[in-house]
């Protein structure tokens, strides 16, 4: 294995103090600044054709792109048992990894009061003072948990967002991130995020049981990974709307360092997925899952389904929620293809490796999408990591 291990996740640069995204949004419509912090503006190199995220953006795509949208897989015949339909809907969603790497899922048996409860959560939360929910912040050497809201890190230009994460397996963080913000731990909250976090992972061991089926291989290939020791962490990600909307961005082009995620967005557009060169916004669907392969399952199939390239707009008058659930084996798991997906007398096209090593080269900065070249580029056989 070329890839040395971490000593630890490091930040490029330490954190410094700045205003958060909502009391920036904020002065902006009280004209108390009137541009964008220079550290919130995307150069065009960067970012190509940076637009607001609303529904005007999705109906001119549509006509530009010739309706070209992201798959939807309905899974209301799984109830009839019957298999055939059990294979087609593992067909579709084969395809749509292979194609795309993304797609929606309707009817799930995630139920809708869970997703209203963790919404109301997630909309609580970011309601709070700024010294409030900044209780949550954990230090440098954690960049993703916690609550982030004025960053400095990973790259010189900063996303518009306000996020807040923890794990959900193996640990359930959860209460411990309660206690820090409100006195009494808010057991609302903290039911609210473990109902969704339970029933969204059985959503994501379903899927990749049917990923495993598709490839015609055992059902558990994949799941069998999500069961102990695996890693389940959930986020908020929460956009205030941004007056400059067409200068800065909510996420920056990047893969999911993850298996598989799966992402409930409200009605406001933003996420768009890279395709045929092209940026296309996911049209949001009520009720709809937006589930996507990370680069695990990737190396997981040998190539065969894609992680692909996601970004995030922002909208000019309105917040943005998502909430998503990344999916990870855990973490001194050997990621390898099932040898029936490597042809005769050939290699797998990934070396072997683990997410611990994984997430070590992300975060030390070896790429994360700026440097040309994406983390799992790096773990091709032919790639040597220097
Ligand atoms: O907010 C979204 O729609 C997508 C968020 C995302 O890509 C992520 O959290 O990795
Ligand atoms: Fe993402």
């Amino acid at each position: 294995m070329a890839v040395a291990e971490p000593a630890a996740f490091q930040l490029a640069t330490p954190t410094r103090v700045y205003d958060n995204v909502r009391m920036i949004s904020e002065k902006l419509r009280n004209c108390k600044i009137d541009s964008l912090p220079e550290r919130y503006v995307w150069p065009k190199e960067r970012v190509e054709n940076l637009k607001p995220g609303n529904h005007e953006t999705v109906a001119k795509e549509k006509e530009e792109f010739q309706n070209l949208s992201i798959p939807v897989v309905d899974l209301a015949g799984l109830d009839g048992g019957s298999e055939e339909v059990r294979a087609k809907i593992a067909r579709e969603m084969r395809t749509a990894c292979e194609d795309w790497g993304f797609f929606q899922v309707i009817n799930t048996t995630v139920p809708t009061t869970v997703m209203e409860q963790v919404n109301a959560s997630a909309r609580e939360f970011f309601s709070l003072p700024v010294e409030q929910m900044e209780k949550a912040t954990e230090p440098p050497g954690k960049p993703l948990q916690g609550y982030g809201g004025r960053h400095n890190f990973l790259s010189s230009e900063v996303p518009w967002i306000e996020f807040l994460g923890e794990h959900h397996a193996p640990v359930p963080g959860v209460k411990d991130l309660a206690k820090k913000v409100w006195e009494d731990g808010n057991p609302k909250f903290c039911k609210a995020i473990t109902d969704y976090s339970n029933s969204v992972e059985q959503l994501g061991v379903l899927i990749l049981e049917l990923l495993a089926e598709s490839l015609d291989l055992p059902k558990d290939t994949y799941s069998q990974h999500m069961q102990t020791g695996h890693h389940g962490y959930w986020r908020f990600n929460y956009y205030p709307a941004c007056p400059k909307a067409s200068q800065t961005i909510g996420i920056g082009p990047h893969c999911d360092p993850d298996a598989l995620t799966i992402l409930s967005q409200d009605q406001i557009p933003g996420l768009q997925v890279q395709k045929a060169n092209k940026w296309v916004t996911v049209e949001p669907l009520p009720g709809a899952f937006v589930v996507n392969v990370g680069d695990y399952l990737q190396a997981w199939s040998n190539d065969i389904f894609k992680s692909v390239e996601h970004r995030v707009l922002v909208n000019e008058e309105t917040d943005r929620l998502s909430i998503a659930f990344f999916m990870s084996p855990p973490r001194m798991l050997n990621i390898e293809a099932h040898p029936k997906l490597i042809g005769e007398n050939q290699e797998s096209v990934f070396k072997t490796f683990t997410s611990r090593q994984y997430l070590g080269l992300l975060l030390n900065n070896k790429s994360n999408g700026d440097v040309g070249m994406r983390g799992l580029d790096y773990m091709r056989r032919e790639t040597t990591v220097a």
